[in-house]
């Protein structure tokens, strides 16, 4: 069953565009500008929200320190706020005392002293209205003078009963820090001493220890101008000191609880305080060291921030190594466009005519020197079968029924083309296999060239090599090559093989008597006579002069012989009419035979020649062996 192909379209074409020429300005520019762009959109959108991430975890973690400050000074608060009303508790006890004189106030005192705790209070004591020591619960005292104090002078001038708590003062006697935990002694309504306890800040302070806090974190007891009573951090060293700054705790006297961030005047370092106003008008701050409590916020940020920048370094690196990559791929796309380009140029450019057949024997491609050589326009030629490029009546001499027959390798042939005008010439196809990776052939390319004119001239040449001009005759070399070609032949057959001499008696005289060209002419009627004489498969040629030859596949006998100098002789010897005149002539024959004179062409035109050369010798008009 016949099976209808189409030619594959997938191909690229020899004479289609410049595919790469074309890929390699616009598209390899864009998608590098689009990598490059995508590259930097994808990092400037995703360090935002790193960014972001690591700020809000460092809020939350403020956020949970600022609670945390203001948890602790809450709790900080409480435990010195039910200390202080120990502390005034028992002042109230002694004071009542006061009106049963110095006696009951001692007894009162030592029972209160006694239930404190003893590190805590260093001594209880009374000031009289006019600022002189009278009891103390260490024993007799000198009559000191302490009306200078602060906490004196604001009892003596305060109209009401508050529980009075001065910053610590060093003591002029004892050498110790104290704070003084006072409150007025009223007689009749009008002020008449103070009733004191002094308290150890060291030890106070220690109530605050039992609060874990990280070693650079503080809790700090101010009263409400920022005095320091307690601060669980090198204490000492601060007692009695002022917040250089106005804090919202003195600003603000109504506010109970506040928080804020500030770098320690003291020591410099950043904390998150928090404050709460006790019922005492004290105030707890707490405060904690920023930069050990957000270390550990501080280090996964780090390491975000540094997981971050590799990811966004490699990212980087394979964006550029893309990019190198893209670039490398678009010099090689460059380099091949140029070679397409060259390739192309000689493609469109050269004689020869190239066209790509399928494997079903149909047209896949050509160039434009085919559309040249065929007269078929690209677009027409696709497709078609290459039988179309020759005469319907080829048969197997054409390219077609050639590139049918299943033959590998590299081959060449003429063929008889046609164009699409009808115009015939000859054809030269270069067939080539081309092969898949199994090695099956999936094409062939033939490369056509139109070579009527050369084949003209080859047979012009080869014409002129082995044809007499004057006679058409085939001359001396022609002769050799037929009666070699006899020889064979009869050496296969066993058969014979017969050559004639025949020269022109008398030849000369023609010449000088009617002159050269009768002569050329009766030499040109000599040579007809002599082809129509034989059969086709005999061979007539002049040698040259008045000399011819007749070989032929022939009988080697005396009567065969000489029937055939006779046909001869008769042929020869009936008038000439030349230029209008009747011209007689005779001729010597010479016959040699194979294989009995000889086994070469060489040889047997010799001895045709002595025997012609024996028949001359016995009068001419004659024949010999
Ligand atoms: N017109 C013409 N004459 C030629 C040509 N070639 C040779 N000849 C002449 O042919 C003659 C041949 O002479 P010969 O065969 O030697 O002598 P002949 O006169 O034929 O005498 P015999 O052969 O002895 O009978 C010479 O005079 C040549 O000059 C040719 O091409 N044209």
């Amino acid at each position: 069953m016949e099976q209808q192909h189409t030619a594959d379209p997938g191909r690229a074409q020899l004479s289609g565009p410049a595919l790469l020429t074309r890929l390699r300005h616009r598209p390899l520019l864009i998608i590098r500008l689009a990598v490059a762009t995508l590259g930097i959109l994808t990092l400037a959108l995703a360090w935002p929200d790193v960014l972001s991430d690591l700020e809000s975890r460092e809020t939350a973690a403020r956020e949970r320190l600022r609670t945390q400050a203001l948890l602790r000074a809450r709790a900080a608060g409480e435990t010195i706020q039910a200390t202080i009303e120990r502390f005034d508790f028992a002042l109230k006890i002694t004071r009542a005392a006061v009106p049963d004189g110095l006696q009951a106030v001692a007894s009162h005192s030592r029972m209160v002293v006694e239930a404190l705790p003893p590190e805590l209070v260093l001594q209880q004591f009374l000031i009289d209205a006019d600022g002189y020591l009278v009891y103390s619960s260490l024993g007799p005292s000198p009559r000191n003078y302490l009306g200078d104090r602060n906490y004196f002078r604001s009892l003596a001038t305060d109209t009401g009963d508050i529980l009075q708590v001065s910053p610590p003062v060093l003591g002029r006697l004892t050498g110790k820090w104290s704070i003084q935990i006072a409150r007025a002694i009223k007689r009749n309504g009008r002020f008449d001493g103070v009733v004191s306890l002094a308290v150890s800040p060291d030890a106070w302070t220690q109530q605050l220890a039992r609060f874990e806090t990280a070693p650079r974190d503080t809790l700090t007891l101010v009263d409400g101008s920022g005095h320091v009573l307690l601060r669980t951090l090198k204490g000492r060293e601060h007692y009695g000191k002022q917040a250089p700054q106005q804090r919202d705790y003195i600003l603000h006297p109504e506010r109970q609880e506040g928080d804020y961030v500030a770098h320690a005047s003291v020591d410099g370092v950043l904390r998150q305080y928090a404050w709460t106003r006790l019922p005492s008008g004290l105030v707890m701050l707490s405060g904690i060291a920023l930069d050990e409590a957000l270390a550990p916020v501080h280090e996964i940020n780090h390491w975000t921030l540094l997981r971050a920048g590799l990811s966004s370094a490699l990212f980087a690196l394979v964006v550029i190594i893309l990019l190198l990559a893209l670039q490398r791929y678009e010099k090689a796309v460059h380099q091949l466009g140029v070679r397409e380009e060259h390739y192309r140029g000689v493609l469109t450019h050269m004689g020869e005519g190239i066209m790509v057949i399928d494997r079903h024997g149909l047209i896949v491609d050509t160039n434009p020197a085919f559309s040249v050589i065929t007269g078929i326009p690209a677009g027409e030629a696709r497709g078609l079968p290459v039988s179309a490029l020759e005469p319907a009546d080829t048969g197997e001499t054409g390219l077609a029924a050639r590139l049918a027959l299943p033959r590998p390798g590299h081959w060449e042939t003429d063929f008889p083309g046609v164009r699409k005008d009808g115009q015939g010439y000859t054809g030269h196809a270069m067939v080539s296999c081309v092969h898949d990776a199994h090695g099956r052939v999936t094409h062939r390319i033939a490369l056509l060239t139109d070579v009527t004119e050369q084949r003209r001239r080859d047979s012009e040449i080869w014409h002129q090599a082995n044809f007499d001009l004057l006679t058409g005759l085939p001359n001396r070399a022609l002769m050799n090559d037929r009666i070699e070609s006899l020889l064979r032949q009869a050496r296969r057959n066993q058969g014979h093989v017969t050559v004639m001499f025949i020269d022109l008696d008398h030849f000369k005289p023609v010449n000088d008597l009617y002159g050269h060209d009768t002569g050329d002419l009766l030499l040109g009627q000599v040579g007809q006579r002599l082809a129509t004489l034989f059969r086709g498969d005999d061979s007539v040629a002049r040698l040259g002069g008045d000399e011819f030859i007749v070989a032929m596949a022939a009988d080697a006998n005396p009567e065969a012989d000489a029937a055939l100098a006779r046909k001869v002789l008769d042929s020869l010897s009936r008038p000439f009419t030349i230029t209008g005149r009747d011209l007689r002539i005779s001729c010597s024959i010479g016959i040699a035979h194979f294989p009995g004179d000889g086994d070469s062409a060489d040889t047997l035109i010799n001895r045709a020649d002595q025997a012609m050369y024996k028949a001359k010798g016995r009068g001419r008009a004659g024949w010999s062996t």
